[in-house]
């Protein structure tokens, strides 16, 4: 099968490196060139455009950073609206939001083209060890077609029905997650100013009821105040964003969540946006220092 592969970035490195490796020819395109290096080094074509990727490729996938870069490589100069057509087909992997989806998706079929929306759960280690969470929704029959990619990028796949669901169920899962990763760092913190020591909370919780990967993985690597980026802080803040104007939409109250976007974006004030959105612990630690609270008051 051959595959076009838009997006190089954690995420599309990782997973145009899985399809490689399982024999799918793939040709890729990356904004900055210098990040397909690797890729050809593993059999992978480069294309200098997005256009020129769907013109020789009949399934094109994008794995790109947010909705504006996801509209940008669609409606842009050379990009795939230039080319594609009756037989060719759009799979955007991309944490988006619907109404972003939806616009791709009518701009395609305008063109007779096919697309399914398949953002992923599951960061920059599943995603190597082709263990994403595919959810997918738009063109059953593109869905179907594409299983054999989605097989070697992910251990399940779910079909969610029409373009806009796959978005929602992301955003939905993601705002849970930065909700979670702000109550896990608030805990670290908690238990370090009572005089308790952080990795045996950390023990405590993973033998619990609330005990999860998550807080196993990043639990040890936060205390030690190291967050290389597996899932890049700046990203998870624009899931928060996304998921409280689907909030807004459905006229569903989440202060929770509002409070989780808030501390993620303090971490973007301060510079942490290129790390890992466990980063927002070292927000979370600024915010509660006693020495700075006492100057305030
Ligand atoms: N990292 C993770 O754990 C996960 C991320 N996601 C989602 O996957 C997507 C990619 O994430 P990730 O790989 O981590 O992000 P990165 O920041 O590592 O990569 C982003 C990619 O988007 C490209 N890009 C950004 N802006 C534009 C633009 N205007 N035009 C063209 N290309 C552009 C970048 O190109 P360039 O190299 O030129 O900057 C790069 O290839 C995001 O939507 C993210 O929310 C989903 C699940 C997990
Ligand atoms: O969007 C990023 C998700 C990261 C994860 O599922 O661990």
């Amino acid at each position: 099968m051959e595959v076009g592969f838009l997006g190089l970035g954690i995420m599309g490195k990782a997973m145009s490196m899985n399809l490689l490796r399982h024999g799918f020819k793939v040709t890729v395109w990356n904004r900055t060139l210098s990040k397909s290096h690797e890729l050809v080094e593993h059999g992978a074509s480069v294309a200098e455009t997005p256009a020129e990727v769907v013109r020789k490729c009949k399934y094109t996938i994008a794995m790109l950073s947010d909705p504006s870069a996801a509209l940008s490589v669609v409606f842009g100069k050379d990009g795939i609206l230039e080319q594609i057509c009756a037989g060719k087909s759009y799979v955007d992997m991309s944490t988006v939001d619907a109404d972003t989806s939806s616009k791709i998706n009518e701009a395609i079929k305008e063109r007779g083209g096919y697309f399914l929306e398949a953002p992923v759960s599951g960061s920059k280690k599943p995603a190597e060890d082709g263990q994403l969470v595919i959810l997918a929704a738009g063109e059953k029959a593109l869905y179907e077609e594409v299983i054999p990619a989605f097989n070697v990028m992910g251990k399940k796949s779910f079909y969610l029905g029409q373009v806009g669901n796959g978005a929602k169920m992301k955003l939905v899962v993601n705002m849970i997650m930065g909700s979670m990763m702000n109550a896990f760092s608030e805990g670290l913190v908690l238990a370090g100013r009572s005089g308790l020591e952080p990795s045996v909370l950390l023990d405590v919780l993973d033998l619990g009821g609330i005990a999860n990967p998550m807080f196993r993985l990043k639990g040890p690597t936060m205390i030690q105040g190291s967050h290389s980026p597996a899932f890049p802080l700046k990203h998870q803040q624009k899931d928060m964003r996304l998921a409280l104007a689907l909030g807004d939409e459905t006229a569903t109250s989440m202060p929770v969540a509002a409070a989780a976007n808030e501390a993620f974006k303090k971490a973007r004030s301060m510079g942490l946006g290129d790390l890992d959105f466990s980063a927002v612990y070292e927000t979370v630690k600024t915010l509660e220092e006693p020495s700075r609270n006492s100057q305030l008051r």
